[in-house]
């Protein structure tokens, strides 16, 4: 009988890294929420977060009546700082403190031929205070719960196109999506098994009727069915304002086990990272050998 070792794989996350969730308190100034973000970074960073994550619409009141007044053109790359502080500030972020920073995602407006269009766009940014990447959310939240919630980010956001996957140097490759997106597995997938991310990062913003039911829910199974970590970033709730945000930012690990969890007031979370576990989950259920591409096209492809 011949015994074959069988070739080791190599690591999705190369070496383990601590990310931390900064679930941010902020109101309607964009100045003193730029400036309070930039503390909590550098809190998160003191703490040995070498990758921090800020929630969705840190810059401002979430709410499609607040989209066209906080929004900022991202274009030309990089932006003019007088036009674009929040660009600059994420970019500062990043840079005084040496982390990946996936910041959260601001209200971005971008002008062609006269016309104007509103996206709602996440930027990361590397160590040197680099732009990465620019996702802008894919699947707009659009929602009628009657007499709960209805929200209809259409009104006024146009929607993004692409799928967003992210090195980060000598980590590996992250995949970015914001809030809503997180209901799509497709894209979770396509990030997970065509581009071999290690993490799926989520800055979110549900709500107290769908908070409770599918958020923790959805983190669980975007990291059961890929084998991987995934962490959801909220603001933390404000009951005076319009739109109260869920909280509990959490970080899932790859066997689909919550390692943290916030409550619903400003903290930050952070979980220690590590690829042996992604590789453990994986080869203890396999499902990388056991998909049935001759019964389901795979949608990675
Ligand atoms: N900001 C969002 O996309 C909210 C998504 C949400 O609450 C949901 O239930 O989905």
């Amino acid at each position: 009988m011949s015994t074959t070792t069988p070739t080791p794989r190599p690591l999705l996350l190369k070496k383990p890294v601590k990310l931390a969730c900064v679930q941010l308190a902020s109101g309607a100034d964009k100045a003193a929420n730029l400036a309070h973000a930039a503390a909590k970074v550098a809190e998160a960073a003191a703490g040995g977060a070498k990758i921090v994550v800020l929630p969705e619409c840190f810059n401002s009141p979430y709410g499609c009546e607040f989209f066209p007044s906080y929004a900022e053109p991202l274009l030309p790359s990089p932006p003019p700082a007088e036009s674009s502080p929040s660009f600059h500030a994420l970019a500062a972020m990043a840079r005084d403190n040496g982390v990946y920073l996936i910041g959260g995602s601001i209200p971005e407006v971008a002008e062609s031929n006269g016309d104007k269009k509103y996206y709602n766009t996440s930027l990361t940014f590397g160590p040197s205070g680099a732009l990465l990447a620019t996702h802008r959310k894919v699947h707009l939240f659009d929602i009628d719960i009657p007499g709960r919630i209805r929200f209809r980010e259409s009104d006024v956001l146009s929607a993004g196109s692409a799928v967003t996957t992210v090195e980060l140097g000598e980590y590996g490759r992250v995949g970015v999506a914001i809030c809503y997106d997180i209901r799509f597995p497709e894209l979770a997938m396509i990030a997970a098994r065509r581009d071999g991310c290690f993490a799926l990062v989520y800055p979110g913003a549900f709500n107290t009727t769908t908070g409770p039911l599918h958020w923790r829910l959805q983190g669980q199974a975007r990291a059961m069915d890929n084998q991987i970590y995934v962490a959801l970033c909220s603001p933390a709730r404000d009951t005076t304002a319009g739109y109260h945000a869920w909280g509990h930012s959490l970080i899932v690990d790859p066997m689909a086990q919550v390692l943290v969890e916030a409550d619903e007031n400003e903290t930050i979370v952070s979980a220690k990272l590590d690829g042996a576990r992604i590789e453990e989950a994986r080869s203890g259920i396999p499902l990388r050998d056991q998909r049935r591409f001759d019964v389901y096209p795979d949608v990675s492809q």
